[in-house]
């Protein structure tokens, strides 16, 4: 089912999570092992990332270095179809730019059809991790709004090979990102919305957040899109902080802020294990004032703390 009926047909405040496919060679149970604690609060659909491959740098035995590509989180489409299969919920897989042409993404595409998926979340993605900005593939898409006019097209039967016959038109519901904090290499608050209201505009179906950690953020970016004419369903994009380290790391990698309250209380703890009591903590408050406030759904970043995010969910529900 698509994410916009699920949250039509609800009559609760909808919950989802975002899994990232296992490192490769860890085998589908270490996914099984992260989505188990979570199924029991009845998610209705489930986010997998998408990850391209990667130049590194290998040291040989001589000393010198060799280029290798890998694809560390290879698998997107499969776990989709795997976690379909094994707890009967939908998902959402995400598509990147970044890393791919058109014929690739097509065919993940098409992939995605015989399976049975109604949903995929279109992003650029981020720039290479050898790379300091985002590059396009050679013969793929700049924008997630151009990658959104692919999947547009093959919605309505249009494929690359534009002589095909009789052909059958997907109907994938479909995601953007949005940036209550802007996105970093957005000139200004404006100039980003209005990106972002092109997404829409281009048919774009729902929009979900960045991660924020100060829901006043958020409730001014719903009145800005609202301002402005964008009017499809904003989820928030929620995750915790577990330890010291993410105080410098979650501004430097994902351009937010962590407000005052939240980063003194960090500083003040003694330990990790303190810092998960007060990320915790938090997130369940903002999850709490959010749900009050009536959105339509909280959409959870689980990565590495599903047991986390359980008991929140739990003392929320
Ligand atoms: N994997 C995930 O779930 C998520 C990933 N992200 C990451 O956030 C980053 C951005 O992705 P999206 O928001 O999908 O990209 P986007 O293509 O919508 O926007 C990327 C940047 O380009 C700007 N932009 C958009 N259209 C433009 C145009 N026509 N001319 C000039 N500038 C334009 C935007 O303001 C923004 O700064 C990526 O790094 C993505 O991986 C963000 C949220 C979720
Ligand atoms: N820029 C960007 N890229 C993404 O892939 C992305 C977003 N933003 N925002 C929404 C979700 C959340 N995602 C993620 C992906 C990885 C981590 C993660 O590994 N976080 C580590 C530190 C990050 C790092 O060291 O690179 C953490 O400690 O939280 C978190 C959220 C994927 N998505």
């Amino acid at each position: 089912m698509k994410v916009t009926e699920h949250l039509k047909n609800a009559q609760n405040t909808v919950i989802s999570f975002e899994i990232l496919p296992p490192l490769k060679g860890k085998g589908i149970q270490s996914l099984y092992n992260h989505l188990d604690p979570l199924m029991e609060y009845k998610p209705s659909f489930i986010n997998v990332t998408y990850h391209r491959s990667e130049h590194v740098f290998k040291k040989m035995g001589d000393g010198n270095f060799k280029k290798v590509v890998v694809r560390k989180r290879p698998g997107t489409e499969s776990i989709c179809a795997a976690i379909m299969n094994k707890y009967n919920v939908d998902t959402v897989p995400h598509l990147i730019c970044g890393g791919f042409d058109v014929n690739e993404t097509e065919d993940a595409l098409i992939n995605l059809h015989y399976l049975g998926i109604d949903n995929v979340l279109v992003l650029r993605g981020d720039a290479a991790k050898n790379e300091t900005n985002f590059e396009p593939e050679p013969g793929g898409h700049q924008y997630a709004i151009d990658l959104l006019k692919q999947v547009q097209n093959l919605n309505s039967g249009l494929y690359l090979e534009e002589d095909l016959k009789n052909t059958t038109s997907t109907k994938f519901c479909i995601g953007v990102a949005g940036y209550p904090e802007k996105h970093f290499e957005a000139p200004n608050m404006d100039t980003d919305l209005q990106f972002l209201k092109q997404k829409v505009d281009a048919g774009a179906d729902y929009i979900v957040t960045q991660m924020f950690f100060d829901n006043a953020k958020f409730f001014a970016f719903v009145d800005a899109c609202r301002a402005i004419g964008i009017n499809v369903p904003i989820i928030p994009g929620l995750k915790p902080v577990y330890n010291k380290k993410q105080l410098t790391i979650l501004p430097k990698v994902f351009h937010i802020d962590l407000p005052t309250d939240l980063s003194s209380e960090i500083i003040k703890c003694k330990n990790d294990e303190d810092v998960e009591k007060v990320g915790a903590e938090w997130l369940l408050h903002q999850s709490r004032d959010l749900k009050n406030a009536g959105v339509e759904a909280l959409h959870y970043y689980t990565l590495g703390k599903p047991n986390l995010i359980a008991n929140v969910v739990k003392q929320l529900l």
